[in-house]
């Protein structure tokens, strides 16, 4: 496969590469002070997806955004957005795509409906005639009709939050691009968010939503990318990451009791026994968690058995079943696993 990227951009009409809405290859940004923020990263984020940009602060997702916008120029390497090379097809490109990254250009004196007819206005793509239809629209789906007569000086952070949400939406977009948007936003926020997130892919747009909180978008997202110290380590569709290098990603919980744990940890052990097909994906009994009263959790890797095999050969084997389940490995357990560390703040 080439390392270079195919610009398709006829007579300054970007069309989309492939299927891939934003496509990076060894994208690098090392600034003076010589960090290098990031390393050579191969982004992809298919049409129609919603694409978790997952990395502690500082791991270098903003800087990465910020090339995809076309705000910082790349030391190497490629970046198509909508099928053109940026920065150099910006013009034609940006139009289309509806961005929030910190510290939009605000006025503090203006309301924030002021705001957005002032971003409208000097946004030469966008029709005049409708723009207050489309301004109240933008207020009205991020929920800020009533403070849109504040200052933009007297809004909370998570007002502010929501504003620059609202310029992002001015206009229908083929692409989002929206940087920590849950930022500053309480919980009740941050659920909205997830809901208009979902409900913009479900109006047909792709969306690139970074954040460092890996659990709160972690729910809305078809696929996940994520970085560490400047580096991709992984991305494609989130169940795929989940299931990491394990042939099946899912686990199953037992419920027992502590004389019991035995019997179960013999059950699973055995179970990939039964088909001969899954015979070297044999289950590992991972954990056992006292919960009180006796109760204890058995968490197991699913091998090539599946739940419904589990329980029966349980009761066969007179193993106590207070509860069983099964549960994902979550983003969080998959980033501990690739690097080993927690997800703080990387430098
Ligand atoms: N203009 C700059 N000059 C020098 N270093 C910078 C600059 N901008 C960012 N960095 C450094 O690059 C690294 C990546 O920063 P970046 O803002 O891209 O991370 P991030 O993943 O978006 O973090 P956060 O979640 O905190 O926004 C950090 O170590 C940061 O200090």
């Amino acid at each position: 496969m080439s390392s270079t990227l195919t610009e398709r951009d006829h007579d300054g009409v970007p069309t989309t590469g492939g299927d891939a809405v934003v496509r990076t290859r060894g994208l690098t940004k090392k600034f003076r002070s010589g960090q290098v923020a990031v390393d050579g990263i191969d982004l992809e984020v298919p049409r129609g997806a919603v694409y978790g940009f997952l990395g502690p602060n500082g791991s270098g997702k903003t800087t990465t955004i910020r090339m995809l916008l076309g705000l910082v120029q790349p030391t190497s390497g490629e970046a198509l957005v909508l099928g053109g090379a940026m920065p150099r097809s910006a013009v034609a490109v940006l139009p289309r795509v509806g961005a929030l990254v910190e510290g939009p250009a605000f006025q503090p004196y203006l309301t924030g409906r002021r705001n957005l007819d002032r971003l409208d206005a000097v946004d030469m793509t966008a029709d005049p005639r409708t723009s207050k239809a489309r301004i109240g629209a933008a207020l009205e789906r991020v929920g800020l009709s009533a403070a849109a007569a504040k200052p933009y000086r007297n809004y909370s952070l998570g007002m502010k939050q929501r504003l620059g949400l609202a310029a992002a939406l001015l206009r229908p977009r083929d692409l989002l691009i929206l940087d920590e948007p849950t930022n500053g936003l309480d919980p009740q926020g941050t659920r909205e968010v997830r809901h208009l997130i979902r409900e913009l892919a479900e109006d047909g747009a792709s969306v690139l939503v970074s954040s460092h909180l890996l659990a709160e978008i972690d729910q809305v997202c078809t696929h996940v990318g994520v970085m560490s110290r400047g580096k991709l380590l992984v991305q494609g569709e989130r169940d795929v990451v989940t299931s990491g290098g394990r042939q099946s990603g899912e686990r199953v919980v037992i419920t027992t009791l502590r004389d019991h744990v035995d019997g179960a940890r013999r059950v699973l052990a055995r179970l990939a026994g039964v088909d001969p097909s899954s015979a070297s994906e044999a289950a590992s009994v991972e954990d056992a968690d006292h919960l009180g009263d006796g109760a204890v959790t058995v968490t197991a890797t699913l091998g090539g058995a599946s739940l419904s095999d589990v329980a029966p050969a349980l009761v066969a084997a007179d193993v106590l079943v207070l509860g069983i389940g099964t549960d994902r490995p979550s983003l969080e357990d998959v980033f501990v696993e690739l690097t080993g560390e927690g997800f703080d703040v990387a430098r």
